[in-house]
C-alpha cells in the first residue's frame, strides 16, 4: 500500500472515501497494460471500520457494521431489490467473524442481526391482511469448482450442477430451498449447515474456511387487493457470500 495511505489515521475517515493501492507482482494486468509492477490504482469506498480496542471510543463493533451495511440492505429487500453482501478478504482476516459473528448477543454478525430485523419487520405487517410474506433459505458451498448443497437433508455431498435459465439466469439444480418462520429455524439450518463445510488449520486461522460459501435468502411478498382478490407475488434475493 501506497504509505501516504498506509499512514493515514483510519478513524479520522467518514463518508465516501478513496484508497490509493500499489498493485503487487501478481497484477498481470498492470503490466500488460505498460504500468508496470508499481501502476497505482483508485479504489471507492464509504466505510473504513476499526475494531482494535473495545475500549477507544471510536471501535466499530458488530452493531456498528450492521447499522452501516445491512440495515439499508434489508430495506431495499422490502421495497423488492435484489442484494448482495460479499465477504473477502485474506484468510483470518475476520469474513466468518463479520458474517456469523459470535453466539453472544453483541459478537452476532451481519446475517443473524440481519434476519432478525426481518422477522421483527414481518411481525409488524401481521395485521395487513393484504400481505402474505415467505422466507425461504437455501446454503451451498463452493469447494474445488465443485457446488455442494449444505442443507441436503440426506447429507449426501453430491456434486450439483450450475445451469442458466433463460429469465432468472444461473442457477443451482436440485438445491434445497427450506422455508423458515424465525431467526431459530435459520440459526438451526445454518448449524446443520456448517458441520458440512470443508474447513481445515492455516498458518493464521485454526478453523480457516477452506471453501466459498453462499447463504441465500429468498423473501416473497404476495400483495393482494382485498377488493378484487387478485394477487401479486414479488421474489427477491438476499445473498451472503463468504470468499
Ligand atoms: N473484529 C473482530 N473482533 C474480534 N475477533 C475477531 C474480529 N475479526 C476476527 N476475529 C477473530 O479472528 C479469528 C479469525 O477470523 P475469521 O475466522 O472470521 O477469519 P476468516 O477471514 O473467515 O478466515 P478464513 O478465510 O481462513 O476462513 C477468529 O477467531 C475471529 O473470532
Amino acid at each position: 500500500m501506497d504509505d501516504s495511505v498506509s499512514n493515514y489515521d483510519f478513524n479520522q475517515w467518514t463518508g465516501n472515501q478513496y484508497c490509493k493501492i500499489l498493485t503487487g507482482p501478481h497484477d498481470g494486468g498492470g503490466d500488460r497494460a505498460g504500468g508496470g509492477r508499481k501502476a497505482l490504482k483508485t479504489f471507492a469506498f464509504d466505510h473504513c471500520f476499526w475494531s482494535i480496542d473495545e475500549n477507544n471510543p471510536k471501535f466499530a463493533g458488530q452493531d456498528h457494521v450492521f447499522n452501516a451495511l445491512g440495515k439499508d440492505v434489508l430495506e431495499r429487500a422490502f421495497e423488492g431489490y435484489n442484494a448482495c453482501i460479499f465477504a473477502y478478504g485474506q484468510t483470518g482476516s475476520g469474513k466468518s467473524y463479520t458474517m456469523m459473528g459470535t453466539f453472544q448477543d453483541t459478537g452476532h454478525g451481519i446475517i443473524p442481526r440481519l434476519c432478525n430485523a426481518m422477522f421483527s419487520k414481518i411481525d409488524s405487517h401481521c395485521d395487513d391482511e393484504s400481505l402474505a410474506v415467505k422466507v425461504e433459505v437455501s446454503y451451498m458451498e463452493i469447494y474445488n469448482e465443485k457446488v455442494h448443497d449444505l442443507l441436503d437433508p440426506k447429507g449426501s455431498k453430491q456434486n450439483l450442477k450450475v445451469r442458466e435459465h433463460n429469465i432468472l439466469g444461473p442457477y443451482v439444480d436440485g438445491l434445497s430451498q427450506l422455508a423458515v418462520s424465525s431467526f431459530e429455524d435459520i440459526d438451526n439450518l445454518m448449524s446443520e449447515g456448517n458441520k458440512s463445510r470443508t474447513v481445515a488449520a492455516t498458518n493464521m486461522n485454526n478453523e480457516s474456511s477452506r471453501s466459498h460459501a453462499v447463504f441465500n435468502i429468498i423473501l416473497t411478498q404476495t400483495l393482494t387487493d382485498i377488493s378484487s382478490g387478485v394477487e401479486n407475488e414479488f421474489n427477491n434475493y438476499l445473498n451472503f457470500l463468504k470468499e
